[in-house]
């Protein structure tokens, strides 16, 4: 799903954000990446779905070597990941049905089967008596199951959560970390950055990935491997 070969990223204004990342996440892995603010989890993430490139070393991405210049590739590489951004990036004025079959609107499937899609994803994460209001009627909690059934109708190979336990209390960010960890399976790859350390030991992943300073600091395999 993923090989990271000593990859490095440095932006634009001269800051190294990654250095040297080894890594591989194979198809079906849960894998949590945590590191303090900083440590450049979010660069991963960017990396991964092709919003950032390799300034030095080379990354796979299903299938996709991920350099500048190739952003056809890259178009079609995003129909098979399901992003959850920090900050959800929703469209007001929408509803939340309307919200996750947006999402969709670039797969070659018929509107009736999005609107399934849709409709079933809202289902899935908990929110079938809110499929019609409109997403700032909301809560935080609820926007962001929109976000996550957002990223799931569409059944991708590779889910990507920035933080998806944002603020939460523990209690709901357990339920949201265990919500995504469904949606693993032998298809689909499940990454999840968190800087909340505390409550990754009652999960069940296959990798833990911590950061720091723009290096993976370690790695080990949890209960699910
Ligand atoms: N577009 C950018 N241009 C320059 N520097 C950036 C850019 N985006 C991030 N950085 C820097 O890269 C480093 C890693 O940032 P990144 O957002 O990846 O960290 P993070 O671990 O995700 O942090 P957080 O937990 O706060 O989201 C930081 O020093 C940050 O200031």
């Amino acid at each position: 799903m993923i090989e990271s070969k000593d990859v490095c990223l440095r932006y634009t204004d001269g800051t190294m954000a990654l250095k040297d990342i080894n890594l591989s996440v194979d198809a079906g892995e849960m894998v949590y990446i945590t590191g303090v603010s900083g440590s450049g989890k979010t660069s991963l993430l960017k990396l991964f779905m092709g919003v950032e490139f390799p300034t030095t070393g080379s990354l796979n991405v299903l299938g996709h070597n991920m350099t500048k210049g190739n952003s056809s590739n890259i178009r079609k590489l995003r129909t098979r990941i399901g992003p959850v951004f920090q900050e959800f990036r929703l469209i007001k004025g929408r509803t939340a049905l309307d919200n996750v079959m947006l999402g969709m609107r670039f797969l070659d499937l018929s509107p009736s089967l999005i609107r399934e899609a849709a409709n079933d994803a809202l289902v899935k994460v908990g929110l079938k008596h809110k499929l019609l209001s409109p997403v700032e009627n909301l809560s935080w909690g609820e926007g962001q199951r929109v976000a996550i059934a957002r990223a799931v109708a569409r059944k991708p190979s590779l889910i990507l959560a920035d933080e998806p336990t944002g603020n939460l209390d523990k209690d709901n960010a357990l339920n949201i970390l265990e919500l995504l960890a469904s949606f693993k399976d032998d298809n689909t790859s499940v990454i999840i950055t968190t800087h909340a350390t505390h409550l990754i030991e009652y999960e069940d992943y296959d990798k833990l990935i911590q950061m720091n300073g723009g290096n993976i600091y370690s790695e080990s395999l949890g209960e699910a491997k």
